[in-house]
């Protein structure tokens, strides 16, 4: 049985004072991990403020980092220094940066395998543009990329990911894929891992839907077979909008 988990995605919004009311407001609301895991990823300023009052089930993720420990790198964030402030979870590869930051399959995976050195959760993002789907390249995409991101991992690592399936076409646009669409990738994505390490280990990993997820919608796309939580984005701003979608069992 694969436990839920609903992340909120942040992106570059909020400012302090709006991150701190957020996390006051949901803290002690958030449903127990032993029945879904409820994480919040905001921008780096944030994340120690927030760790500091995350509460007993919420738990904090960045949305990036570099995959080097230290070094020459101006403008970067180690691994190692999320860790040092008690950060659990880390986005990486997310559409965004792939499109805008130069991410690439090869930057995933190395930060896939500093994530794990450093025990922080990836969550691993791969999806499909419009022009990829209408021309039916979708498998074809996020085969790719699952593959990349996993490579060279231990099968105990693999087992651990999380994995976000998010159509490029779906995020911010209010265009949801169907619970049918999202639920026929993401058991496409579990296949590709079955393929690559066996059935038990493809039943494990946990695969997130995101793109326009919100306290409407959550509950259908949560009762597909192959869904096991969500990456949201401008739903999970508002804390009572957040606390619907991780409390959605309730
Ligand atoms: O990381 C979150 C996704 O990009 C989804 O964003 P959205 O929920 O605003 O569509």
């Amino acid at each position: 049985m694969r436990k839920p988990i609903i992340a909120g995605n942040w992106k570059m919004n909020k400012t302090r004072d709006e991150a701190l009311q957020f996390i006051y407001a949901v803290k002690d609301h958030v449903a127990s991990t032993d029945v879904v895991e409820s994480v919040v990823c905001a921008p780096f300023p944030y994340l120690r403020c927030l760790v500091k009052r995350q509460g007993a089930f919420l738990r904090v993720g960045a949305q990036n980092m570099h995959f080097k420990s230290a070094g020459a790198y101006t403008g970067e964030v180690a691994p190692e220094m999320l860790t040092s402030i008690g950060v659990s979870y880390v986005v990486l590869g997310h559409s965004e940066r792939r499109e805008m930051f130069n991410e690439t399959d090869e930057t995933v995976n190395k930060k896939v395998h500093a994530a794990f050195e450093n025990g922080l959760t990836p969550i691993i993002c791969v999806g499909e543009s419009l022009e990829q789907r209408e021309t039916g390249a979708t498998n074809a995409v996020v085969d790719t990329q699952t593959v990349a991101a996993l490579e060279g991992l231990t099968v105990e690592q693999v087992k651990r990911v999380v994995i976000a399936y998010e159509p490029i076409w779906a995020i911010g646009t209010g265009r949801t894929a169907t619970a049918e669409q999202a639920n026929e990738t993401i058991g496409y994505i579990r296949s590709v891992i079955e393929r690559a390490y066996g059935r038990e280990v493809a039943e494990a990993v946990r695969i997130q839907y995101g793109g326009s997820v919100n306290p409407s919608n959550i509950k259908e796309l949560m009762a597909q077979e192959h869904i096991d939580g969500a990456l949201v984005g401008g739903a999970s701003l508002d804390p009572k909008s957040f606390l619907s979608l991780v409390n959605y069992q309730g």
